[in-house]
């Protein structure tokens, strides 16, 4: 142990006192030193975005994409770019909990070898505003009360609802939070867009309008309202431990990179304006087209530097991308930067480590609080001619970034396109768009939050918005909510997307949670073989009892007991594998099987049923799979798992 300055220290218990009852000696420097640090430790917090976790990995492009953009990496198939992700929730504080209802978001920063590209994206298509000037007002009746912070991590109060009533550009993002997507079951099934447009351009000089968006392997797969919250105390980390996991056991979260393409001629063709971040563009008029895939596979060794520090910026582009006239596009061009050098604490936050380039750069730019670099140079302006004009600019040619050269032209006012004004016919479509489960949730997550404004003034206005949805849900949500019944109706629209619903998404069993409830005398070759098998699918398996240690089969077979029934809970787990047993107090062990049972079977989790745990089921139900006089039980259990929910159980 050393000083900051390398000094090597022969103690650090205690400080330099004048006699051991003495009080403390002002040249005590290492204690100054040692104290100083400690409480300079914390940072301003991100104003959005404050709690989040990062994860490191490389993009793989699958095919040239050379035709339309001239972006390095994606001009060859197989080409590989490091990166560095961070996924976060938008509302809560640093230290609110994961799982909270909320739009989800994930910055990928890729170290090209054209500079840092960072590609921003939201865990659904449309944004709350369409005009950056409204993003403040937003985000400010979203986020806690001024007076006393409360509540924390949820927008279920009257000034977020008061908000949506009066802000109705708002409604259909809300909607979306309202779906499933709001609570995601884990970041590694989690769909997200980059709402914005942005524009590729070729080697031509040719641009088309692109978004993108990243599709997880892995399916997108939520939880339900009652979880979400329970997990919120259980354990507030359980996204980035779930995230964490998965990589520390190989099993890397995938996702692949999907572009949607616009030619330029076409920007007037569809019944949404292309530039309007409140609308998505729906897969079936406007193709994804899948380029490369992400691979997360190196988790961060350091949460400060690795995860609070990087700092992600839709500006950062590369030759081959740039931005379009999206009116928040271009109001968050001026966000970012001025953000991070207040939160960061210096405008040499980029050279930060984890904001790096891994491609040379240089410039003019010199000094400024914690400058990193010494520049062994005199001059630092252009152009000169002492320094043979170095650092100098470089052609469109060989790699200089030039913008598009758009035809700008038009009045100047303070106003918003009419183009944009349509708020209801895109909800009206995402609603057609989902499944019953789907529409039931939402339903209950609109009744919770609304359920939970006191002002009944602000409830009744909510429902008279929604009206523009869905009458019947409209309907049934002021019922629930105690209000009238909305007077108006939607206007008739009957077109739907199957690609809006992410139950049409992959499902598997890999990477599900199974807990596996066990006693000692269990029949050690049936369990083995249960176990090895669902290793083998890369099921995670997790061994519960009623204390840790090992427990012990009828043929002396040892397993080793990861959790107890008091450290773990079903709300934690995607499904049960009941294997039962003996224990030293037998009533309480049967009792904490059936709560597991309970809960799990209440959230429509798959069950396996080893031979001896029958009692605990009288008879057959959807999803419950029995070894009993079942040959195939291993394969059953493993498709019941993939399948996930059994929304059908009564
Ligand atoms: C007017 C609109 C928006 C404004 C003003 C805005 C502003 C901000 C600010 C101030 C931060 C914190 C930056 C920091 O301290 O590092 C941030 C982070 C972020 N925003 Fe936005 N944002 C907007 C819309 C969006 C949209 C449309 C997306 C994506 C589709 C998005 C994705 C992100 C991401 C991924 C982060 C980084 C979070 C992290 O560091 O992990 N934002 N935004």
């Amino acid at each position: 142990m050393t000083t900051n300055e390398g000094r090597k220290r022969s103690q650090d218990q205690d400080q330099l006192k004048a006699g051991v009852r003495g009080p403390t000696l002002r040249q005590d420097y290492e204690f100054f030193e040692k104290m100083s640090h400690f409480v300079h430790e914390e940072i301003p917090e991100r104003v959005v975005h404050a709690r989040g976790y990062s994860a490191h990995g490389e993009f793989e492009c699958y095919q040239s994409m050379k035709h339309v953009t001239k972006a390095g990496f994606l001009q060859e198939a197989g080409k590989k770019t490091p990166l560095t992700v961070r996924f976060s929730t938008v509302q809560g504080p640093k230290g609110s909990y994961d799982t909270a209802r909320d739009l989800r978001c994930q910055g990928v920063k890729l170290y090209t070898e054209d500079g840092n590209l960072d590609l921003t994206t939201i865990a659904m298509p449309v944004l709350i505003n369409n005009d950056a000037m409204k993003f403040p007002d937003a985000m400010h009746a979203f986020q806690s009360k001024q007076d006393d912070d409360i509540p924390t991590a949820t927008g279920a109060h009257d000034r977020f609802w008061d908000y949506v009533a009066n802000n109705p550009e708002a409604l259909h993002m809300v909607q979306w939070i309202m779906s499933d997507r709001g609570i995601l079951r884990s970041y590694r099934m989690m769909e997200s867009w980059s709402i914005n447009t942005y524009l590729f351009v070729n080697d031509q000089g040719k641009a088309t309008f692109m978004r993108y968006v990243w599709k997880p392997v892995l399916g997108v797969h939520s939880l339900l309202q009652d979880e979400a919250l329970t997990i919120g105390g259980l354990d507030p980390d359980f996204h980035r431990r779930d995230l964490r996991e998965a990589i520390d056991h190989g099993a890397y979260p995938e996702y692949e990179l999907g572009v949607q393409l616009i030619p330029m001629e076409d920007e007037f063709k569809y019944d949404f304006d292309v530039l309007d971040p409140a609308k998505f563009w729906p897969e079936e008029l406007v193709p994804v087209q899948i380029i490369g895939k992400m691979t997360l596979n190196r988790n961060i060794d350091n949460y400060f530097t690795e995860s609070e520090q990087v700092a992600f910026n839709p500006a950062n582009v590369v030759p081959g991308i740039d931005f379009s006239n999206d009116p928040v596009l271009q109001g968050r061009l001026m966000a970012y930067r001025d953000a991070q050098q207040h939160r960061l604490g210096s405008a040499n936050y980029d050279e930060l480590p984890i904001n790096r380039p891994v491609c040379p750069f240089h410039n003019n730019q010199r000094r400024g609080y914690m400058r990193q670099r010494i520049d062994v140079d005199q001059v630092n302006y252009h152009q000169n001619s002492l320094a043979n004009n170095t650092p100098y600019t470089t052609s469109p040619e060989e790699g200089g970034y030039e913008h598009y050269p758009k035809k700008v032209e038009g009045h100047v006012i303070r106003a918003r396109s009419e183009s944009f004004k349509d708020y209801f016919s895109q909800p009206r479509i995402f609603w057609n768009s989902m499944t019953p489960v789907e529409r039931q949730h939402t339903i209950e997550a609109f009744s919770y939050q609304l359920g939970r404004v006191k002002s009944k003034s602000v409830r009744q206005q909510n429902v008279n918005l929604l009206v523009n949805v869905d009458k019947e849900m409209a309907c049934i949500i002021a019922d629930n909510i105690g209000v009238d019944r909305p007077s108006g109706s939607h206007v008739p629209l009957s077109t739907s997307y199957p690609s809006l619903s992410q139950a049409n998404t992959p499902r598997n069993a890999k990477t599900q949670k199974v807990g596996v409830l066990i006693g000692n005398g269990f029949n050690g070759k049936e369990v083995t073989n249960v176990l090895n098998y669902l290793q083998q699918c890369v099921v995670f398996v997790e061994v519960i009892s009623e204390t840790l240690g090992t427990v012990t089969g009828a043929d002396g077979t040892e397993i080793k007991v990861d959790k107890t029934f008091l450290t773990t809970s079903p709300y934690l787990l995607d499904s049960l594998y009941v294997v039962g047993g003996q224990s030293k107090n037998e009533t309480k062990f049967h009792q904490d099987i059936t709560d597991f049972v309970n809960t799990a079977y209440k959230h429509y989790k798959p069950i396996g049923v080893a031979t001896n745990a029958q009692s605990f089921f009288q008879k057959a139900a959807e999803g419950v799979v029995f070894a009993e006089a079942n040959p195939d039980f291993e394969e059953k259990f493993v498709a019941a798992i993939g399948q996930q929910r059994f929304w059908d159980r009564k």
